[in-house]
């Protein structure tokens, strides 16, 4: 369970403090998946940073599983936009590298690894480099990374953004695919409404900057066969879009 009660971050820049993000009550049971949409400068990747740790400085509890965001004791999968991966290290260890640091049981880690290379499509490809790959396989290894990790929490932040619109639904179906054998909570930051209702179990619409939730919407299409191609698939972006437009020209 990711809990988030009454969160406030404000920055400070040249003697300045200026509020990001007010009053964020947010609850995600685990193995839940929740997509953020919001207006640019709102505040999604700083909440982001806040569920992975890495910024420490904010007002109220962020909590996974009953335990304050530690991420020395937690597994926290990250995937950022540009996917995250070392161009000097092969396929093989860029996945590894989450794991390598949180396990010392490399045997059962070597097995898991060859599954989920398997799981992903990237059979072949382990001794090439990132450089060496489309964006779309990039794409696999970074997820094929993260859920090796098997985290507490998984963060995407526009994880499908670079890819051309084919490519994109291709990963975003991998993902369901991999995110169904290990149900991990999962938190993904997106700009494009349709990526939110295919990929959300939850949606949270923020606000313009500072951002405070706007609406949750507990999406009935999530993980529906054929979602994509249904009427009520349809009929639930443009809502969603129509929801949009009115609050963040308020
Ligand atoms: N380290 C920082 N110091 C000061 N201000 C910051 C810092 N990082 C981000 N900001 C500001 O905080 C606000 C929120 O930034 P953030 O990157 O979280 O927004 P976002 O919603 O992810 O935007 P986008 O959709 O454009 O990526 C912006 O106004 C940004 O300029």
């Amino acid at each position: 369970m990711i809990r988030i009660k009454d969160l406030h971050i404000a920055y400070e820049a040249r003697g300045y403090n200026y509020d990001v993000l007010k009053n964020i009550n947010l609850e995600l049971a685990a193995g839940e998946t929740c997509a953020i949409i919001g207006p640019s400068g709102c505040g999604k990747s700083t909440l982001l940073k806040v569920l992975a740790g890495i910024l420490k400085k904010f007002a109220g509890t962020v909590e996974i599983n009953g335990q304050p965001v530690m991420p020395q004791n937690q597994r926290i999968g990250f995937i950022p936009q540009n996917y995250g991966l070392l161009p000097w290290k092969s396929i093989a260890e860029n996945i590894r590298l989450g794991v390598k640091i949180k396990d010392r049981n490399q045997r059962d880690n070597e097995q898991n690894l060859a599954a989920m290379i398997q799981l992903l499509g990237l059979n072949g490809l382990e001794h090439r480099f990132p450089g060496e790959l489309s964006g779309g396989q990039q794409q696999r290894v970074a997820l094929a990374r993260a859920f090796l990790l098997k985290p507490d929490l998984l963060l995407m932040d526009e994880p499908f953004s670079a890819l051309d619109a084919m490519t994109r639904e291709e990963i975003q179906n991998v993902f369901l695919e991999v995110w169904r054998r290990h149900s991990v909570s999962t938190i993904l930051v997106t700009h494009h409404v349709e990526e939110a209702v295919y990929l959300g179990r939850k949606i949270v619409i923020l606000s313009a900057a500072p951002g405070t939730v706007s609406k949750i919407i507990e999406n009935p299409l999530f993980d529906t066969q054929d979602a994509r191609n249904r009427q009520e698939f349809f009929q639930l972006c443009l809502e969603l879009r129509k929801m949009i437009k009115e609050d963040w020209s308020k």
